[in-house]
């Protein structure tokens, strides 16, 4: 999924490949097309009828527009003024696909790490979420993936990630419970063990 470039005193310089990143899947544009159609038809549509006639085409694009993670380059800088305490982007907005109905869940994304050896630029921690949003998801697995990705990239000493979505398929459909919202979190290292430390990533989101 990410090469590496090794630079021990210099940037290091990641490159995400989108044919590996969320999924890793291929799309099939006049395959999706013809299915949705046929769904189209299922659902008792008339595709003669003329704002319709190009409705399978958009919809396969449209899909595909929101399963496919864009390819982004990472580059990681020495800590070298040993900057030691928590580094938090608050209120990043996001929006995915619920892998259950398909239906959009969307929100906001809080992602900090208590840096090591290495920073980031702070655009990578916002692009990062957007590379894995681009997928059929669940929300625990796309915080959890958020959370691996900085771990394995800065190998800090902490991370923590809190994703808070609105899911249409439970504000739209079934019980229909507008403006509920869901939290997920992922903690690891030093902002899951030390109380000092989770106590403050908690403050930090909640601004
Ligand atoms: N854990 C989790 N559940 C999700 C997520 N997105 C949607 N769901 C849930 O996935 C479940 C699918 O349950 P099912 O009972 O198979 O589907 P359903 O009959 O459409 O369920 P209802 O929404 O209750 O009508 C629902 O409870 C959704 O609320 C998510 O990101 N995480
Ligand atoms: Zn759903």
């Amino acid at each position: 999924m990410v090469s590496i470039q090794e630079l021990t005193d210099g940037p290091e310089t990641l490159h995400l490949d989108p044919r590996h990143g969320a999924g890793g899947r291929r799309i099939d544009l006049p395959a999706a097309q013809r299915a949705a159609a046929d769904l189209l038809i299922a659902l008792g549509a008339d595709l003669g009828h003329e704002g319709l006639a190009d409705t399978p085409r958009r919809m396969a694009e449209a899909y595909a527009e929101l399963l496919t993670p864009e390819p982004f380059t990472v580059t990681t800088f020495p800590n070298e003024g040993a900057y030691d305490e928590l580094v938090l982007v608050r209120d990043v907005p996001f929006h995915s696909l619920c892998m259950h109905h398909l239906l959009p869940f969307q929100g906001v994304a809080h992602i900090a790490y208590l840096p090591g050896e290495r920073i980031v630029g702070l655009s990578k921690l916002a692009r990062v979420v957007e590379h894995v949003a681009r997928d059929l998801q669940v929300q625990e697995r796309m915080t959890r993936q958020i959370a691996d990705w900085i771990d394995t990239t800065l190998q800090p000493r902490g991370v923590g990630v809190v994703l808070e979505a609105e899911h249409l398929c439970m504000t739209l459909r079934g019980v229909r419970k507008a403006g509920s919202r869901t939290v997920t979190s992922a903690l690891h290292g030093l902002v899951r063990q030390d109380p000092r430390t989770r106590q403050e990533f908690l403050e930090l989101v909640r601004g």
